[in-house]
């Protein structure tokens, strides 16, 4: 009944769609020039696409030039797109809908908490919060340090032999990472299945793509027809494979009580959980069914994976491009750390200029580049009312780029330490509201953690002129990218 559900959800929202493009309801907010009859902007999205990320700065600064709100036309969907920080605001809280677009992700991800909405979602999300909070977080940070060493003698053969790709790197030791934490065994997967499972994502998320724009392949029989079903059924066994297999051997393991569901981490001291068995206590408890473990697992691997190893790998860059921040950075670390000693629970709050360098990477260049969701009912802003049925795009560029100094795009952790920016509430890089980041702090702790042992074992360069991004679900860069790496003889022990 829930694949009915969800095929009527899906009927009924390209029929808002279509009511939503004829009716007048409401006065619409001026237009991003240069709309086309029928098509809108498709053009210009077309003409965009190989630099996607100049797109968004230039639709968010025309808004912010027309007052904050505006409207872009994809053929018949309408696009409220906002820039003015309480009507981001309001709508974030609002519409906890994601876009249509999360729907085609339902084959991989069922109602997870990424895929689900309304009663669904919140029962998922009040669930999950204390699997994401500090102290299980805390328990982490033996795998975090040790994940981080790990990368660093990786790269030992680059050291001083100029520029590499670091990327990959940061996106397979990120999701050893988030499998060691998530399931709560070390090594819970080989490195061959690990792989399989990064390109079949990656895939995936291609079709998704795909079905989203190209509006003809939302047709079943024609995604048959061009052979997409097929290569989707594949992708998803890939997919499912992984999880399932972890979770039969979690399961073994707790059934026998071969392994202690609890694991002691010896930095910390902490008992801590992997999310798996905090989802398999649920499940016990009846609060999950199975087939919702599985969707779960999947949605944390997918949201955790690739953000974190990105906005490692602008962090990289940006202090490569900014020698004298790295500077006072690895001070920082040193100070608080000593030349090689690893982060405990007690050094992050010590860590504040390590915090700030993060935080300033995310305003830069924000890994989620737009939270997209799904107008469900009319929601009044300051001067507007957007309609049922449309959509409304919140970049996290908003104060990031309609700066409060006039330097906003420059990089200046400082910013974090000395202005009320600390602590924006406008500052969207994980979120606005209730449906904000779960993974912030897990996200945090760990992006401190490998920055901490990288940037006291290795000095950084990069020079980021010829920097290209591309931005689907993610933003990331696709060429000009490299940095090279020394080490400090200075420090390193
Ligand atoms: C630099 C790292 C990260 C950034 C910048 C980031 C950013 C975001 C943003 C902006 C959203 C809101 C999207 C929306 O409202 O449409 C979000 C949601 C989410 N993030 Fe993250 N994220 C990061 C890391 C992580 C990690 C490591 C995890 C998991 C371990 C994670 C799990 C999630 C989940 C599950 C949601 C959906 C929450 C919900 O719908 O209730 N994120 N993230």
């Amino acid at each position: 009944s829930e694949q009915k559900d969800s095929e009527l959800s899906i009927v009924s929202l390209w029929m808002r769609r279509l009511w939503n493009s004829t009716s007048k309801t409401h006065p619409l907010p001026p237009a991003f020039p240069g709309s086309l009859p029928i098509i809108g902007h498709l053009h210009k999205g077309i003409a965009f696409s190989s630099n996607i990320f100049n797109f968004f700065k230039i639709l968010s600064e025309d808004c912010v030039k027309q007052g904050g709100v505006t409207i872009f036309k994809l053929g018949p969907d309408l696009h409220y797109l906002i820039t003015d920080p309480q009507d981001a605001s309001t709508a974030a809280k609002s519409c906890l809908r994601r876009h249509y677009a999360m729907d085609f992700a339902k084959v991989w991800q069922g109602n997870s908490i990424t895929t689900s909405s309304g009663k669904t979602w919140a029962r998922h999300r009040k669930l999950l919060n204390p699997a994401f909070s500090l102290p299980v977080i805390h328990g982490f940070l033996d795998v975090f340090n040790s994940q981080a060493k790990k990368l660093i003698n990786e790269l030992e053969p680059f050291v001083g032999n100029g520029l590499f790709n670091h990327s990959p790197y940061f996106v397979t030791n990120n999701f050893e990472t988030l499998c060691a934490g998530t399931f709560g065994i070390e090594n819970a997967i080989s490195k061959n299945l690990g792989a399989k499972y990064i390109s079949s994502a990656y895939e995936m998320i291609d079709l998704i793509k795909a079905k989203a724009f190209k509006v003809w392949l939302q047709i079943d029989l024609i995604y048959k027809l061009v052979g997409l079903k097929k290569k989707e059924d594949q992708l998803l066994e890939n997919l499912h494979s992984l999880t399932k297999t972890v979770i039969q051997k979690k399961k073994l393991a707790r059934e026998n009580n071969t392994l202690s569901n609890t694991v002691i981490s010896p930095t910390t001291g902490l008992r801590y959980k992997g999310f798996l068995d905090l989802l398999m206590d649920l499940s016990a408890d009846g609060a999950f069914t199975e087939t919702e473990v599985r969707d779960q697992i999947e949605a944390i691997l997918t949201t955790g994976f690739e953000t974190t190893a990105t906005q490692l790998t602008f962090t990289m860059l940006l202090l490569g491009a900014h020698p004298e921040i790295q500077d006072k950075l690895c001070k920082e670390l040193e100070a608080v750390l000593g030349p090689d000693g690893d982060v405990g629970k007690e050094d992050l709050n010590k860590l504040v200029y390590t915090n700030a360098v993060i935080m300033e990477s995310v305003r830069m260049f924000p890994t989620i580049p737009m939270i997209l969701r799904w107008v469900e009912q009319d929601v009044k802003l300051k001067n507007y009312t957007m309609r049922a049925g449309s959509n409304c795009v919140i970049f996290p560029l908003i104060p990031n780029i309609a700066a409060k100094d006039s330097k906003g795009d420059q990089f200046r952790p400082e910013r974090w330490l000395d202005d009320d920016f600390n602590g924006n509430q406008d500052f969207a890089g994980f979120g606005l509201g209730k449906r904000g980041c779960i993974g912030k702090t897990y996200a945090m702790i760990a992006m401190k953690v490998m920055l901490a042992h990288f940037i006291r074992q290795y000095r950084v360069r990069a020079e980021m002129s010829q920097l290209q991004l591309s931005a689907d679900f993610v933003l990331k860069p696709v060429s000009g990218h490299e940095i090279s790496i020394e080490r400090r003889h200075s420090t390193a022990a």
